[in-house]
């Protein structure tokens, strides 16, 4: 069963049609990227499922629940959480606090009783701060709990982003690119916690990577995107051998030379 329908989505900036007419569904439970060559339109394609913009023409449902117009806290409360190519943490707050902030929009107290720190404040205060921790030592950060953010590797600060967007309790994960300058030892914990996700948490999990050797290893399908039109998507080893890919990839000259030797992209 889908837990992901997108249809004819399409987003212009100006005279540039950055995502195309694009359909797309995600299994519940599967692991999806979402791969392309630079400016495909992938962020694009994602910004808009958040709702951080709002699609020319299209529709995206996540189960039944239209999702065109909402707010992104609202998509966020639907069961929809993401991390960003770029990371967004808050470097001098601490790592606890950083995960914190995710719990912001699931917690009930108003400005006015955090303000006179009103008994039931500081009761969710404390569930905030327990649950937090639990999700730092899902993501293998406990120990840092009371570091600076951006004393964190590199690689740990995109598992923090990861501990933050599962504050919410997401039904649907996308990440952004999430191998985005880790070492392989980095990546190889990536790949791990991405797995215990979807078996521990029910997680569906969607990302965006231009680390090959991740995608084809880790996705049970591949949505290929090129000028912001869906060019081709199936198994990693329909996508790794398809001349739409490889020319998209590497050029023309390369799918002859493919054909040629009998090899695939990577
Ligand atoms: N806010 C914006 N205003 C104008 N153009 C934009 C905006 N956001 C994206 N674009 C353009 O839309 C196209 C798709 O960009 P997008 O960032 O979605 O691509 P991408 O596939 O994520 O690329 P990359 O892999 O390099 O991150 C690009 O040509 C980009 O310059």
């Amino acid at each position: 069963m889908n837990i992901l329908t997108v249809k004819g989505l399409t987003k212009r900036f100006g005279g540039l049609t950055a995502v195309k007419d694009v359909d797309m569904t995600v299994k519940r439970g599967s692991i999806t990227a979402v791969i392309g060559p630079n400016g495909a339109g992938k962020t694009t394609f994602f910004n808009m499922i958040t709702g951080v913009y709002k699609p020319d023409e299209g529709e995206i449902s996540l189960d039944t629940h239209g999702l065109v117009g909402l707010k992104p806290h609202d998509i966020s409360k639907c069961g929809i959480s993401r991390t960003f190519q770029n990371i967004r943490l808050f470097n001098e707050m601490t790592v606890l606090e950083n995960v914190m902030v995710g719990f912001h929009n699931h917690l009930k107290s108003t400005f006015l009783g955090t303000l006179l720190a009103l008994p039931h404040v500081r009761k969710e205060e404390a569930n905030a701060k327990k649950e937090g921790y639990r999700l730092l030592e899902y993501v293998g950060l406990a120990e840092f709990f009371n570091e600076e953010a951006q004393n964190l590797s590199y690689g740990a600060q995109r598992r923090l982003e990861i501990a933050r967007a599962l504050a919410t309790k997401p039904k649907l994960l996308l990440l952004d690119e999430p191998a985005a300058g880790m070492n392989p030892k980095e990546t190889k914990e990536l790949t791990d916690l991405i797995y215990r996700m979807r078996e521990e948490l029910d997680v569906t999990i969607v990302l965006i990577e231009h680390d090959m050797k991740l995608v084809m290893q880790i996705s049970e399908h591949i949505v290929v995107l090129d000028h912001g039109e869906k060019i081709a998507e199936g198994k990693p080893v329909e996508i790794r051998n398809n001349r739409n890919v490889i020319e998209a990839y590497l050029g023309k000259s390369a799918v002859v030379a493919n054909e040629g030797r009998g090899q695939n992209v990577n």
